[in-house]
């Protein structure tokens, strides 16, 4: 997200330096390349902003830091176990400390557990740039942006919130973001309101997403279509239920509700238990294959299954926290012959993926092999398969995404047909 936000401000403000660590992303982009894939209008502009020079890169972080009057940080922050992993924010903030000056302004847009701007990042730029914290401006203003929208996310789809450690911080960090943003920029307060705001957001989802995949379980024993029921409770404005999946993946809603658990002392049983059950929802779709094998007379063992879908959503090349992973890894630790396909990933660039690569392009000359057909990521390209060329395999469609097939299904939200 670094580099569609770089842009954008390259093309409001003319003059940024996008700084990075990884060498091939700096020579990208200061070849006016994006190394960046999926999002519209990005090569574009940062075509347009490196030939103008409003944009350039650089892995210098120390001489960046030292050029700049505001600097922005929106590195990964990741999770160790249920622990976050703030490694690569603090390496950042390091090297801003190392060039700050009075009267610059620093903003982190990665997502962090709420706290962390004023009591971990402010502190730390204190004690590497020597300067008072009266000196100097901080802010959190979350990236509210979705891989494959970013550019238009980014410019203006949802309102921006900024946070400040202090009055003047979150007036300043207002300012440039009303540069940069058609739509509205709310104050929060302070950082760690804004910081919550964002982690909120994402529990949310985890919370919410959960209650759907709990309600889909039911489909079987109630002999109901849960997913039509929620379509229906859905049409009044009381009720949001989200939608029933094989787990939830991406880089943050899984990771945003540790932001809050490793961060408070206390025990938090919805935001834990709805982690859980998400979590669970592969072992879900993995069990309702095999017994859908067995009822036709294969041991799973002796299965050759097709996955359809690496990508952790439709639409996107991410695999990262992919429900992927751990289905096929659970079906090759019973025995199963497992291939996967996916018409955005290159399936065998995939890391910690024990499947075979199957092409799109061979899918339907290849069908009459399966025993088990897995779709776990609504890709349009799936509404397009012949699925009677499967033969008599099994479906397992953990995204409701196939309507009714010629073959034995189990639909994650209404059961088996
Ligand atoms: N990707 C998404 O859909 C969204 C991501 N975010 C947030 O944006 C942040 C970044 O996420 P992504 O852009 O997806 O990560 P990414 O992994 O795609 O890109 C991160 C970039 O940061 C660079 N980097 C790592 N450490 C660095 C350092 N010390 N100095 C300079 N560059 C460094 C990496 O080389 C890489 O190019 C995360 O906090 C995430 O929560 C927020 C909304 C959406
Ligand atoms: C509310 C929202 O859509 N937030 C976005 C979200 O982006 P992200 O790429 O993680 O996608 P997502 O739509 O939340 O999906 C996350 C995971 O949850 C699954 N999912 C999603 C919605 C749903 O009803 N059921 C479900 O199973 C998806 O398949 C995926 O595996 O998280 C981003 C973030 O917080 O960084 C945020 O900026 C994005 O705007």
């Amino acid at each position: 997200m670094g580099l569609p936000l770089a842009a954008v401000l390259a093309d409001v403000t003319g003059n940024v330096v996008g700084v990075d660590i990884d060498e091939s992303v700096v020579e990208a982009v200061a070849a006016g390349e994006s190394p960046v894939d999926g999002e519209p209008g990005l090569s574009e502009l940062v075509a347009e902003t490196s030939a103008d020079g409003s944009l350039s890169a650089t892995t210098a972080s120390g001489q960046a830091a030292a050029d700049a009057r505001v600097h922005v940080v929106i590195v990964p922050t990741l999770i160790e176990g249920t622990e976050p992993d703030l490694s690569m924010l603090l390496a950042a903030v390091d090297a801003i400390g190392s060039g700050l000056d009075a009267g610059d302004l620093v903003i982190i847009e990665s997502t962090v557990p709420p706290g962390t701007t004023r009591d971990v990042v402010t502190p730390r730029l204190v004690e590497r740039s020597g300067l008072d914290p009266a000196e100097f401006g901080v802010a959190f203003c979350p990236e509210r942006t979705a891989s494959g929208r970013a550019i238009q996310d980014i410019r203006g789809a949802y309102p921006k919130v900024v946070g400040g450690v202090d009055d003047e911080s979150e007036r300043v960090a207002g300012l440039l973001y009303d540069e940069l943003t058609t739509n509205e920029v709310i104050p929060a307060g302070d950082a760690t309101t804004a910081e919550c705001v964002k982690v909120f957001e994402g529990i949310y989802r985890d919370v919410n997403i959960a209650l759907a995949n709990e309600l889909a379980k039911v489909a079987e024993p109630l002999d109901v279509d849960v997913t039509r029921a929620i379509e229906v409770a859905n049409t009044q404005p009381f009720c949001e239920i989200h939608d029933p999946g094989p787990g939830v993946g991406g880089h943050c809603i899984p990771l945003y509700p540790h932001f809050l658990t490793a961060t408070v002392e206390m025990d938090l049983p919805l935001v834990e238990t709805s982690r859980g059950v998400n979590d669970e929802m592969p072992s879900f779709v993995t069990d309702a294959t095999v017994d859908l094998l067995e009822d036709n007379g294969v041991a799973i063992e002796d299965a050759r299954v097709l996955v359809l879908g690496v990508a952790y959503r439709a639409g996107v090349d991410e695999t990262r926290k992919s429900p992927t992973r751990p289905v096929v890894a659970e079906l090759d630790e019973r025995g199963a012959d497992v291939w996967a396909a996916d018409p955005a990933v290159d399936v065998p660039a995939v890391p910690d993926l024990p499947a075979s690569a199957c092409s799109m392009a061979d899918l339907e000359a290849t069908a009459d092999r399966y025993d088990a057909v897995v779709v776990m990521t609504d890709h349009d390209a799936y509404a397009d398969l012949d699925f009677a060329a499967f033969g008599d395999a099994v479906v397992v469609d953990a995204r409701d995404t196939l309507g009714a097939l010629p073959l034995t299904t189990y639909t994650v939200g209404a059961g088996r047909s």
